[in-house]
């Protein structure tokens, strides 16, 4: 039966410190690595066999996804790392402090930028400090200036279609270890959470969401493997 694990990288130094990240390539604080190890841990002791992992270009997912293949003593999984798994791209959001934020703008327009469906954050200008395009990884690549949900689903869909959806209907096991806005486009995707719905769905970093599909690729069960930290999930059907 085809198997998807999905794992938001454990805490990162600006998920500590408050503050919009998106593509800005921060690492996980020691806490983020004992959660990856943890999300490992019990991907081994639910005797998941993984077949495939797939990660971002971004180091916090990368090393959330190392660290937990080898806590399950899976290092030998073949990983792939693409951009289109990146979090989405917090636009002219980036590096702001989310509180100082939400105390110039307001709670509400900043729950609008963080969770709404397509009201993407203000674009980020150009030849800043977070200028992406001067990073050799996203060398040709048409990037963004800042994006909504709807439109980092719009990037992450092809490349899930392409690599990963044909995997899984080969009927193998495949650990994804992203982001909490690219795993919640694949989310919304997987369940058809509708766009209004999707506002409530948060993934907690670093506890494996385990998915299994039937051949079509829908749903049948789901559930984290660490419940004292679960958040709800979506209806299965
Ligand atoms: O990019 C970020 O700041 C976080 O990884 C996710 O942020 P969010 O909870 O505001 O979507």
């Amino acid at each position: 039966m085809p198997t998807l694990v999905l794992l938001r990288h454990g805490q990162s130094q600006w998920n500590l410190e408050n503050r919009f990240t998106g593509w800005v390539d921060v690492d996980l604080t020691a806490e983020g690595e004992a959660q990856a190890r943890k999300g490992g841990e019990l991907i081994q002791s639910a005797g998941i066999e993984l077949d495939e992992a797939f990660t971002s270009v971004q180091t916090r997912a990368i090393r959330t996804c190392n660290l937990a293949l080898d806590a399950a003593r899976q290092s030998f999984v073949p990983v792939t790392k693409d951009w289109r798994l990146n979090e989405r791209h917090y636009g002219g959001l980036t590096g702001l402090n989310k509180a100082e934020t939400a105390a110039k703008h307001g709670e509400a327009q900043v729950t609008i930028w963080r969770r709404s469906y397509d009201i993407p954050p203000p674009e980020l200008a150009p030849g800043g400090e977070y200028d992406f395009s001067k990073d050799r990884r996203y060398a040709g690549k048409d990037l963004p200036s800042t994006e909504s949900l709807a439109t980092t689903l719009v990037r992450v869909l092809p490349y899930w279609e392409a690599a990963i959806a044909p995997r899984l209907s080969a009927g193998e096991t495949i650990l994804v270890a992203a982001h909490g806005n690219s795993l919640r486009a694949i989310v919304k995707h997987l369940f058809n959470v509708p766009d209004a719905e999707i506002v409530h769905v948060e993934i907690p970093t670093g506890n494996p969401l385990v998915i299994e599909l039937d051949l079509g690729l829908k749903p049948v069960a789901v559930r984290y493997l660490d419940e004292s930290r679960a958040e709800s999930l979506p209806a299965i059907g």
